[in-house]
Parts: structure tokens; C-alpha cells; sequence
């Protein structure tokens, strides 16, 4: 029986469900979950054009909508750079944002990515 490589797509996938799961432990008090609504944010759907949270994004990595890291990368900053549109720098929802980014930006940064190349490699 041949052993089946994963196809591209199955390895992207479980390179983006490691990332995302290493980023979801890092938003403690689940602000980043699930999607934000105008109940808890007034004005929320109007404000923010483009809104993302970690819920829709491992639909879209199961769904194999993002063709890159660089693709989900982008969705995480959008998510991040929303809330520090939506909330005002001294609320606790920007300053975990700015936070999340940050550790996101290393967590998928060119070093780290070249690493877990190798290893898959
Ligand atoms: C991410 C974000 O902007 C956010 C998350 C939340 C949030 C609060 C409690 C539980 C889950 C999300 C929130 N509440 C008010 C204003 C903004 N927010």
C-alpha cells in the first residue's frame, strides 16, 4: 500500500490550525472567539467594513479558503487592526489587540515559516 502524501492543501491546512490554535490560547478571555456583535459593541456593523475573528477564520482554513499563510496572515491583522479601530487605546480590547498582533507578527514571521518548512520538509 503506498503511504499517501498529504496533498499541499491538507499540509497548509494543519500549518494554519497550529498557528491559529498557538494565537487562540494567547486570547485568555476570548475576545478574538467569535464574531463581534452590535449588542456588546454599539455601532460595531457599521464601523467596521471588513469584520473577522478566530471562528470565521478556521471556517475558512476547513473551507481551504486561505491559499497561503501570507492569506491568513492577512485576515489576523484585519481582525486585530479592527479592533484597534473599533476601541479606543485605553479600552482592554486594544491593548489585547496590539498584543495578539504582535505575537502573531513573530509567530508568522519569515524565520519562524522557513522553520516549519524544514520540518515538514
Ligand atoms: C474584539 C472586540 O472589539 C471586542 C470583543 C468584545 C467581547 C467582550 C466580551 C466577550 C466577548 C467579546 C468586545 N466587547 C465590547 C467592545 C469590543 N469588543
Amino acid at each position: 500500500l503506498l503511504m499517501r502524501q498529504a496533498d499541499e492543501p491538507t499540509i497548509l491546512k494543519g500549518c494554519l490550525k497550529y498557528i491559529q490554535s498557538i494565537l487562540q490560547r494567547k486570547d485568555i478571555n476570548g475576545f478574538f472567539a467569535y464574531p463581534v456583535n452590535d449588542v456588546i459593541a454599539p455601532g460595531y456593523s457599521s464601523i467596521i467594513q471588513h469584520p473577522v475573528d478566530f471562528s470565521t477564520m478556521l471556517t475558512k482554513i476547513e473551507a481551504e479558503e486561505y491559499h497561503s499563510v501570507m492569506d491568513y496572515k492577512k485576515d489576523f491583522e484585519l481582525m486585530c487592526n479592527n479592533a484597534m479601530t473599533y476601541n479606543r487605546p485605553d479600552t482592554i480590547y486594544y491593548k489585547e489587540a496590539k498584543k495578539l498582533l504582535y505575537i502573531g507578527r513573530k509567530q508568522m514571521s519569515k524565520e519562524k515559516l522557513m522553520i516549519m518548512k524544514r520540518n515538514l520538509g
